[in-house]
């Protein structure tokens, strides 16, 4: 089953799996959007079902929420726990601090609300997500919709007065319409190709009326956990510094992929 999976699906397996190793029991836990974090939804409640692990979780878009409930897990809103042990979620690239760019599932929002609201953040990804630099994939920054082009124009001005040579925004579409987050904003996507300061833009694009959030997660993640397709994982801790690697049994995942329908 698992040799059908595309190499990528197996390092976010491989990932994923691992990641919920982190997980104990009477855990507040917070579950992130995409798919390497519905891979690791799934291999967290394979691991509940065979352990009996009593965990209380969170989700971070009503996606996530759905697929954690029809796989029984246990979850609550956010206000009703106030703070997690942990939350475990995707990203679409990371750099050597890091720094995360996220929103590629148009979840930043909760997102960051949720790995903000936590003791410790893990991200689970796939070895491509690993840049140098961030700025490649294109950053979102989630608007409301009332006078998004003025918001959009107050964008690009930001991003000319901070030299960045590449500004390209666009507004995210979903089946030609203007696609909308589970809080009813727009997403606008930033091609940057680079960015040199993290930190600063996070700040300055929140500064700006009418934007609620950036898909820039700076000093919020403190464990990456990088999956090969060969089941091969790198666990990094920014903290401690320490670098731990590991080898997940992908044949492990043949429940996983067949619900899936792989
Ligand atoms: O930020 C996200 C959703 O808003 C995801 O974590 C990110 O887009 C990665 O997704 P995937 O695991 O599908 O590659």
């Amino acid at each position: 089953m698992t040799a059908e999976l595309s190499p990528i699906d197996r390092a976010k397996y491989a990932a994923a799996r691992r990641s919920v190793d982190f997980v104990e029991d009477g855990m507040k836990l917070g579950l992130g959007t995409g798919s390497t974090a519905a891979f690791m939804v799934r291999a967290l409640a394979e691991r509940v079902k065979a352990e009996g692990l009593k965990l209380t979780c969170v989700a971070t878009s009503s996606r996530t929420a759905d697929l954690a409930r029809e796989l029984g897990l246990t979850v609550v809103g956010l206000d009703e726990v106030r703070w997690l042990d942990l939350t475990i979620d995707g990203a679409d690239e990371f750099d050597p601090n890091l720094n995360l760019i996220k929103g590629g599932g148009a979840a930043l929002l909760q997102e960051k609300i949720v790995a903000t609201a936590s003791d410790r953040m893990i991200v689970i990804a796939d070895a491509a997500k690993a840049v140098a630099q961030l700025g490649a994939f294109p950053l979102p920054v989630e608007v409301v919709p009332f006078g998004w082009q003025t918001t959009k124009a107050l964008i690009e001005e930001t991003l000319y007065s901070l030299d960045v040579l590449n500004r390209d925004v666009a507004l995210r579409l979903d089946q030609g319409k203007p696609l909308r987050t589970d809080e009813g904003h727009y997403i606008l996507d930033l091609d940057l190709r680079r960015i040199g300061n993290p930190r600063q833009l996070a700040l300055v694009l929140n500064q700006i009326p009418g934007v609620v959030e950036n898909g820039l997660f700076v000093d919020i993640c403190d464990i990456v956990v990088v999956g090969n397709g060969d089941g091969k994982v790198t666990v990094r801790d920014i903290n401690s510094g320490r670098i731990e690697d590991g080898q997940v049994d992908l044949g492990e995942g043949a429940n996983i992929f067949a619900d899936l329908g792989d």
